[in-house]
């Protein structure tokens, strides 16, 4: 394609450049290849710029970037406001096709869920869906995982051409605050937002929870289509702050999980491991039958609705389905039992999630409620205390194990969660963590490893050895039954 078709509108080059052709984009000089435009990103590392020699050489046949480089050689140079945006809508120029119907949700916990919910339900409802997150990509004809919540703006471009051309006409996708704060999203043509809840996280990357609160909001602000749908919970402390964002910007708004939302609960009643709620919507009550635990999964699952309502999905059909979603992979989901109790894994990694989730588990248990868990090296050090204190609180048995340590010390991120826990056991090895912790199961008791969920694998330093919660408790299983 020529170079001016592959820019955004507001990008200024020699009109000389505007008929050359180029083959795609890349802001990594290690993937450019000949006749690609190389973005010159200023990062969080280290800055572009200086690898503009490098992507020459290998063959870029222009450069865009907010500054003139020094060197150019004979390439061409494209000049924007914005790399990160221009890199973003350049992308979806290279890879133009789309899903007809884009949903994009953001929040501090909820998100694969309500990917994995509306998936399904878009599927029950005969039409062929998929999601893009931090489980990867899942469509009708693949699944493939990826490393990052909100693809890289070329991966994301490219992938969602991809999967238009794979016949997907429903798509979700996962918007981190890293994603929206790097515009990794720009040029998806959004038309529903939606929001779960706001607490902290990333307090690493974010200055402030204000500046949190900030780059999540750019979803609703400047993402989704000024025609679009704003699907917002408003059982979280920030709704209203969110609610009035989608209004300014002339959204239609749905409400959802409050006495008074759009999607409105009327009752709602535990069932063994699901819950049956009545809900209320356009005057009508629907009972649902939802088989999951946790009130917060009662919030997803609204969430979930309100956005295929919002693309025009039947509304019966839609809160019947909810009647059989499947959780996603490692998020409050039972591993096993023991002894008659129920031991769950889950993806809490973040003081919020962690305490939804003791709440949640905190009626099952009419003995101990026993949690396993640690904090990542190399993310925010904040949250461990807070963690700790958390875990303290809720739970009766604790035991502090490692989760990721990276480049840190894992007996210091221990330390760290420790010394806000009183009473707490730490050992440092996961497995065994978990083997002691089901060794000591009895009737009555709940066994939670939080953390990792889905997670394949422990990163040490710079190697990720092969680790699942999942086997690790299988493996635990085993052992008692062989003893
Ligand atoms: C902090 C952060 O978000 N960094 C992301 C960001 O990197 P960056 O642009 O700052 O990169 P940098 O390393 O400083 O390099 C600057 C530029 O030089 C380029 N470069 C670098 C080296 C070279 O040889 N040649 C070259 O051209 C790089 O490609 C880049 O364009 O943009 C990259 C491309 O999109 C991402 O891969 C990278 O994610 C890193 C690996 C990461 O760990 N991100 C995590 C924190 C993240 O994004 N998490 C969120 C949230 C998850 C959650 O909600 O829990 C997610 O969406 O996954
Ligand atoms: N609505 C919610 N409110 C509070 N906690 C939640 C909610 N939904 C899920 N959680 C907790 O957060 C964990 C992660 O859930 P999920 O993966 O759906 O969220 P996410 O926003 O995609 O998280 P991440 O940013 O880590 O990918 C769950 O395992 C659970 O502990
Ligand atoms: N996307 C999150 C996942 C964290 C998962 C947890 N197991 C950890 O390593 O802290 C992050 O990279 O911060
Ligand atoms: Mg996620």
């Amino acid at each position: 394609m020529k170079l001016k078709d592959a820019t955004p509108p507001d990008a200024t080059f020699d009109p000389a450049a505007a008929a050359i052709e180029v083959g795609g984009v890349s802001a990594d000089s290690r993937t450019v290849r000949p006749g690609d435009i190389f973005v010159a990103l200023a990062g969080n590392k280290t800055d572009g710029a200086r690898f503009i020699s490098a992507a020459l050489s290998a063959g870029a046949a222009a450069v865009m970037a907010e500054q003139k480089p020094a060197e150019l050689g004979s390439a061409a140079f494209i000049q924007v406001s914005n790399a990160r945006r221009a890199l973003a809508l350049t992308a979806s120029r290279v890879f133009p096709q789309q899903p007809a119907t884009i949903a994009a949700v953001t929040g501090t916990s909820g998100k694969t869920s309500i990917a994995a919910f509306v998936r399904q339900i878009w599927s029950e409802l005969g039409l062929r869906a998929a999601s893009v997150g931090t489980v990867g990509v899942v469509a009708p004809d693949r699944e493939v995982y990826g490393s990052l919540t909100t693809p890289d703006p070329v991966e994301l471009a490219r992938t969602v051409d991809e999967l238009a051309r794979e016949k997907v006409s429903h798509l979700i996708v996962e918007a981190s605050s890293h994603g929206l704060d790097q515009y990794r999203l720009e040029g998806l043509r959004v038309r529903i937002a939606a929001y779960t809840n706001l607490s902290r996280d990333h307090l690493d990357y974010h200055p402030t929870m204000e500046a949190y609160l900030a780059a999540k909001l750019r979803l609703f602000t400047e993402l989704v289509s000024a025609d679009g749908t704003a699907v917002i919970n408003a059982l979280d402390e920030h709704a209203p702050q969110v609610i009035s964002a989608a209004r300014r910007r002339g959204l239609n708004v749905i409400t959802t999980g409050g006495a008074d939302s759009t999607i409105a609960v009327e009752h709602l009643t535990r069932d063994g491991f699901g819950q049956r709620i009545d809900v209320r919507y356009a005057g009508k009550q629907h009972r649902v039958a939802l088989p999951l635990v946790g009130g917060f999964q009662v919030e997803n699952a609204l969430v979930a609705a309100g956005i295929v309502i919002a693309s025009g999905g039947d509304v019966a059909r839609t809160f019947a389905a909810l009647g059989n979603l499947e959780g996603a992979k490692g998020r409050l989901e039972r591993a096993g039992v023991f002894h008659d109790a129920p031991i769950f894994v889950d993806y809490a990694h973040k003081p919020g999630a962690l305490e939804k989730t003791l709440e949640a588990l905190r009626p099952y248990a009419s003995r101990r409620l026993v949690v396993v868990f640690g904090c990542g090296g190399d993310r925010d050090a904040g949250k461990r205390p807070i963690m700790g204190a958390i875990a303290a609180e809720k739970a009766d048995t604790v035991i502090v194990t490692d989760d990721n340590p990276r480049s840190e010390d894992p007996a210091a991120i221990r330390a760290a969660i420790m010394a806000a826990a009183p009473g707490a056991t730490e050992i440092g090895d996961r497995a065994q963590a978990i083997r002691e912790a089901i060794h000591a199961l009895e009737a009555g008791d709940v066994l939670v490893v939080a953390g990792k969920g889905h997670e394949t694998g422990q990163i040490v330093k710079d190697r990720v050895l092969p680790f699942s919660d999942h086997e690790a408790v299988a493996a635990a299983l085993q052992q008692e039954k062989a003893a």
